[in-house]
């Protein structure tokens, strides 16, 4: 029997490196998850605080066989090694992956298809996501259903012996439709053993849902957002239970070299210590800003709202409502005059930032959907979403509302002030009045807010 070279490197690259569930202050016993995402033990040579930054692309043997833990940053960095078993904790993972982005995250897991399979996936999701399957639809073979995942039975009919993935979204970005992932995995892994349930989970974040825990078979997300939490990282995460799937992925990350370099590698280990405290802060702002439109007559969509039709779903798969929502005004102009007026909110694509933003999906994160697709799929044009940060949340109201009014987006009432179609529901939003002129010069704010 041939001795293997580099006993310790993996040639083939399947198992290296390595992500195990990793530390704990007192390993067998749970924490909870705000205690887990503070906690870190590096085994450092010199017991830095703080997993050090491997800058390095290259680690040297001990011998011309090999030897070393690590041979070549592609295939493996301490650094990222860390984080990995990092988040393969805090996602109730046997393995985490990290990669160069969200997406990066996505073009790993639909490597896994081959021509001829098929994906069943939403008719809500994140633009960047229906452009990659739409890619693959044209360019590789692949079938893609689109069905509205909001009603398992839809998923389960699209099912048949060719499906590969099911992809999923819940709350789904922009319209932010909750989908039951247990429903769904159950009824997939029954009607198909061989199909894969996949899970976007960038708008939770493994604060707020583990959907491995759920019956999803692998979870991404985009890290980009709440996972580094302050729009100076672009990164996406992968994560599953089943290792032999962990192997798949990772010979993809190894072999195409998407991994996260060390440098982001940390600072994403750092954004994760603080995601406990974030998240509270900007679901209980989101709250706060959902309540104050819904109390002002705008239809928004939030699950924290108990007026969310899927509420109940929601809750019962996740610990929080998360802090993006999206409200319309049923006027495309007036929403862009909104958009327009912030100052605290600001105008930008994506979300889990520490900061809040303001933008028009249609326009901005979804544009890459054509304009017909986006009308058969009933998105609004005019919708507004709102990713809340951690400012004071009297300067944010104030400062939507001063949008709102400058917009012409209200009218001021005896009490305050009201959106124009306030009780007048048309389908995809609220009907605003067309023969009476909008406000445009705004009068002080502040009075008669809530
Ligand atoms: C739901 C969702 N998934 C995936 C992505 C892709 O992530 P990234 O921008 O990090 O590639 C995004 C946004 O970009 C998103 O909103
Ligand atoms: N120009 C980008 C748009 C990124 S959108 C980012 C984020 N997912 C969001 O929903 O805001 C692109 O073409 O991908």
């Amino acid at each position: 029997m041939s001795k293997k070279p580099f006993p310790n490197i993996d040639l083939d690259g399947h198992d290296f490196p390595p992500s195990p569930a990793p530390s704990s202050p007192r390993p067998g016993r749970k924490y909870a998850l705000a205690t887990e995402l503070v906690y870190t033990e590096s085994n450092d040579q010199y017991n830095a605080s703080s997993m050090p930054i491997y800058q390095s692309a290259t680690f040297k043997q001990t011998s011309g066989s090999g030897g070393g833990e690590y041979d070549y940053t592609r295939s493996g960095n301490p650094t990222r090694t860390h984080l990995e078993r990092h988040l393969a904790k805090i996602m109730s993972a046997s393995r985490a992956l990290v990669v160069s982005s969200g997406m990066g995250a996505l073009d790993v897991v639909t490597r896994l298809l081959r021509p001829g399979d098929e994906v069943v996936t939403g008719d809500d999701l994140y633009g960047g996501t229906n452009r990659l399957l739409k890619y693959l639809a044209t360019n590789n073979g692949i079938t893609v259903h689109h069905v509205d995942t909001t009603n398992p039975e839809s998923v389960r009919a699209a099912i048949n012996t060719k499906t590969a993935l099911v992809l999923l979204e819940t709350p789904t970005n922009p319209l932010i439709k909750i989908v039951d992932i247990p429903a769904i995995a159950t009824a997939v892994h029954a009607a198909n053993p061989g199909a894969l349930v996949v899970v976007d989970n960038t708008m939770l974040s493994p604060m707020l849902m583990n959907p491995l825990d759920l019956g999803a078979d692998i979870v991404y997300e985009s890290a980009t957002k709440y996972l580094c939490g302050h729009h100076d990282v672009m990164a996406g995460v992968l994560a599953v239970k089943d290792e032999t799937i962990g192997d798949k992925l990772f010979f993809t990350i190894n072999a195409t070299g998407c991994g996260l370099p060390p440098n982001e590698c940390f600072l994403l280990m750092r954004g994760i210590k603080t995601l406990a405290i974030r998240m509270e802060k900007q679901q209980s702002n989101a709250q706060a800003v959902a309540e104050f439109l819904e109390a002002h007559g705008f239809r928004v969509r939030f699950p924290g709202l108990k007026s969310h039709p899927q509420h109940a779903l929601h809750w019962s798969m996740a610990r929080g409502a998360g802090a993006v929502l999206s409200f319309e005004t049923g006027n495309v102009d007036v929403s862009e005059r909104i958009v327009g007026s912030t100052k605290i909110w600001g105008i930008s694509v994506s979300f889990g930032c520490v900061n809040s933003l303001i933008s028009m999906p249609c326009r901005m994160s979804h544009a890459s959907i054509d304009a017909k697709t986006r009308a058969e799929r009933h998105m609004p044009e005019d919708i507004v979403r709102l990713c809340v940060g951690i400012e004071d949340i009297s300067d944010l109201i104030d400062d939507l509302q001063t949008a709102l009014v400058q917009a012409g987006a209200v009218r001021i009432t005896a009490d305050g002030f009201e959106a124009w179609g306030t009780g007048q529901t048309v389908a995809g939003g609220v009907q605003v009045k067309t023969d009476e002129e909008p406000v445009v010069d705004a009068p002080e704010v502040g009075a008669g807010a809530s």
